[in-house]
């Protein structure tokens, strides 16, 4: 579904991310887990077509079903935000604007991906929120971001983000915001899109208690190239590599916080 080959990401020239390459399949959950600086929103934002700061991939390809997205016009790239690729980030409510309601927000959101009236968009985003079991999606809409606690912010983030079932979701720290209860909750909703709607998620996290929970696939990253990937089981299990192991060591189990079924 997403083939990453190859890339370099330099910034002004800089090199970021050296020759990082990824294949993943349809429903298939990927963490990039790493240091600070180590490349991991680099690559999630190329694959989005949203680099900051004078970004620019410099050498390979990024395929979506087998057409590049680095050919993509500004129209195919509206066009595949939203509706195909989707992402959320560490603190939706963040990225909302303070002085909106949150009803105001989703409903322009779906205004903008098709021509429905507000009528309707209002009620698509109700519905919206009732799937990802907010409580009261009446009163949530009718709320200004601030009024919300983080975690209820972000499951808004992931409704606006699911709306159109993406196949792919790109999630940057999805649960550093968030208190640990709660960030078990995320996690398991995102398992849970994985589950219903077969999509496909990449999930950038520092934490690697957050990555050996939900992923099938571990990547991890140092200094801008991949220092060590394979199956979950592979690298919490079976890893000689040492900075992995160093990692692994200073990991927190959220299983064994939350009394969760899986072993890490
Ligand atoms: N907008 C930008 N302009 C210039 N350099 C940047 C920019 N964003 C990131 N970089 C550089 O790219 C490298 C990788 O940063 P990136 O944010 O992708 O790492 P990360 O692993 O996601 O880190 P973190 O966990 O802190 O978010 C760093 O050296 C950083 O300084």
């Amino acid at each position: 579904m997403l083939k990453i080959d190859n890339v370099t990401i330099s910034y002004k020239k800089v090199p970021a991310v050296l020759d990082f390459s990824l294949d993943m399949k349809p429903g298939q959950i990927i963490s990039l887990v790493g240091e600070s600086g180590s490349g991991k929103t680099t690559v999630i934002r190329a694959v989005l077509g949203l680099l900051a700061g004078g970004g620019a991939i410099t050498k390979g390809d990024i395929l979506f079903d087998g057409e590049s997205l680095l050919s993509k016009t500004p129209e195919q790239w509206r066009s595949l935000r939203g509706s195909d690729i989707s992402m959320i980030f560490q603190d939706s409510g963040a990225m909302m604007n303070p002085t909106r309601k949150i009803g105001s927000v989703f409903t322009e959101y779906l205004q903008t991906h098709e021509k429905i009236s507000r009528k309707d968009a209002w009620a698509k985003g109700e519905e919206m929120l009732r799937k990802m079991r907010l409580p009261s999606p009446d009163n949530v809409m009718g709320s200004y971001p601030f009024q919300l606690s983080g975690g209820m912010r972000q499951r808004v983030g992931i409704a606006m983000a699911m709306t159109y079932q993406p196949r792919l979701l790109l999630a940057d720290e999805p649960t550093s915001a968030l208190d640990v209860t709660t960030q078990a909750q995320i996690v398991r909703q995102m398992m849970e899109l994985r589950d219903t709607y077969g999509t496909g998620i990449i999930v950038v996290t520092h934490n690697l208690g957050v990555a050996a929970y939900m992923s099938d696939y571990i990547v991890v990253m140092k200094n801008g190239h991949i220092e060590d990937q394979g199956d979950r089981d592979h690298i919490l299990h079976h890893s000689e590599n040492e900075y992995t192991r160093t990692l692994l060591s200073a990991v927190p189990s959220m299983e064994r916080e939350q009394g969760g079924e899986k072993d890490v």
